[in-house]
This record gives structure tokens, C-alpha cells and sequence, in this order.
């Protein structure tokens, strides 16, 4: 594991990174009973929300079945294997990506920022093939994280052999983990309850 803490003011005069946005958004929201990606917050729909802070990516793919959403300027592609989980959407946007770095995130994680994607933009080594945040009880979030195409090969591995956790996507020692980020980006919205407790 590479440790990095985050600093959310980065502004460091490099040229941005280009990469891929890719919202996983293949799921039946079954905890929450009606399509999570459609309920509002703030007056927008919780994938508006995830869209806005992805909005600076210079390719935009939304995983999805064709003519579910309409996300203006995402391209929607489905998935390489329908109904298999975020696992299986992340092997179908690292298959898409016309970059090496694709920030990959649920339709479930509205309170995320640009400010968010940089941190972890800019924690990014050289040897890492993931970059995850971690909450504040240490765990690693591998559904708002970065993850580079290069991985394709093993995820498709995994697949093969039945493996569904989103977890294992990257092998540990290749993933750079973010700690100090403030608590509000931490969460997923399963249930109603969940967004009721959203402020
Ligand atoms: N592309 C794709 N995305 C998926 C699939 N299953 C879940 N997801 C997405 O993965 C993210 C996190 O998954 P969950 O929180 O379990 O969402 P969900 O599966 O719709 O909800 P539950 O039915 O309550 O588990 C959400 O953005 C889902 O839309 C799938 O089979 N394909
Ligand atoms: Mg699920």
C-alpha cells in the first residue's frame, strides 16, 4: 500500500491529467426501491450530481442499458456483463477508455466534488494502478477511486473465475490510498433513509 494525504487546495501549475470519467449505473437499486440514479437531492437527480464533479474529464462514459438515462454530453455503452455487479462495469469502462486513468464512480455518491477527483488525481505515483480514498475509519473506497486501464487483463480474470468484490479490483500493493478528506464525501446512498440523513 503507497500512503498519500490529500491537500484539497492543489493547484500546482502542471497541465491537468487527461482521463475518463466512467458512472457504473447497470444496478437495480433494490435496497432502495425505486431507481436510486433518478431520486432527487438539491433539486437534481443524484447522477446529475455525480456527473457535475466528473464534468473537467475529457471522455465521459456512462455504464448502463441503452436509453435508461439521457446524461448530456456522457456516451452511454452497456455492459460487458449485464447484471454482474460494479465489478463487471468497471471492466466495461477500463475496455472503453481512451485514456490510461479512468475515475470511476457509482450513481450513489452524490456528495463528491471536483475538488474530490483532484485530490485524488494528484496523489497518483507511478507505479499505482488505483487511487482510493479512504473514510474516516480507514476503510478504502473503491467506488469513488481511480483506476488505470492496465488493469483490464487481471479484472477480466477475476470475472472469469466468478469473483464479484469491487474491492479486489487492484491488487493492494498497487493502490495509493488518500486519507484526510473530509467526512461528508462518505456517502452511499442505499436507501431512502440514507438520503433523508443527506443534509
Ligand atoms: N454497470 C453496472 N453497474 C452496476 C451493476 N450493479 C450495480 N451497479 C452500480 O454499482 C453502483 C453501486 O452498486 P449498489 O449500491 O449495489 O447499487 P444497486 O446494485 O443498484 O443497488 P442494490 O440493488 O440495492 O444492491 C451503483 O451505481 C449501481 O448502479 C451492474 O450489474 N452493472
Ligand atoms: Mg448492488
Amino acid at each position: 500500500m503507497i500512503y498519500h494525504r490529500a491537500t484539497l487546495s492543489s493547484s500546482h501549475g502542471a497541465s491537468p491529467l487527461a482521463f475518463t470519467a466512467a458512472i457504473t449505473a447497470g444496478g437495480q437499486s433494490r435496497r432502495f426501491g425505486s431507481d436510486k440514479a433518478l431520486a432527487q437531492w438539491r433539486g437534481q437527480t443524484l447522477l446529475w450530481h455525480v456527473a457535475q464533479a466528473l464534468a473537467s474529464a475529457d471522455q465521459k462514459v456512462l455504464i448502463a442499458p441503452a436509453g435508461r438515462y439521457d446524461l448530456a454530453g456522457w456516451h452511454t455503452i452497456g455492459d460487458t456483463r449485464p447484471a454482474q455487479g460494479p465489478l463487471a462495469g468497471l471492466e466495461a469502462a477500463l475496455w472503453a477508455a481512451e485514456y490510461d486513468w479512468v475515475a470511476f464512480a457509482g450513481v450513489d455518491v452524490p456528495t463528491l466534488t471536483p475538488a474530490y477527483w483532484a485530490a485524488l488525481l494528484h496523489a497518483m505515483k507511478p507505479d499505482a494502478l488505483s487511487v482510493q480514498a479512504t473514510d474516516p475509519t480507514g476503510q478504502p473506497q473503491p467506488l469513488g477511486a481511480l483506476y488505470h486501464r492496465a488493469l483490464l487483463p487481471h479484472l477480466s480474470a477475476l470475472l472469469d473465475n466468478g469473483e464479484r468484490r469491487l474491492r479486489l479490483a487492484c491488487p493492494p500493493e498497487r493502490v495509493v490510498q488518500v486519507g484526510n478528506l473530509p467526512e461528508h464525501f462518505f456517502r452511499n446512498i442505499n436507501t431512502p433513509q440514507d438520503l433523508e440523513h443527506l443534509p
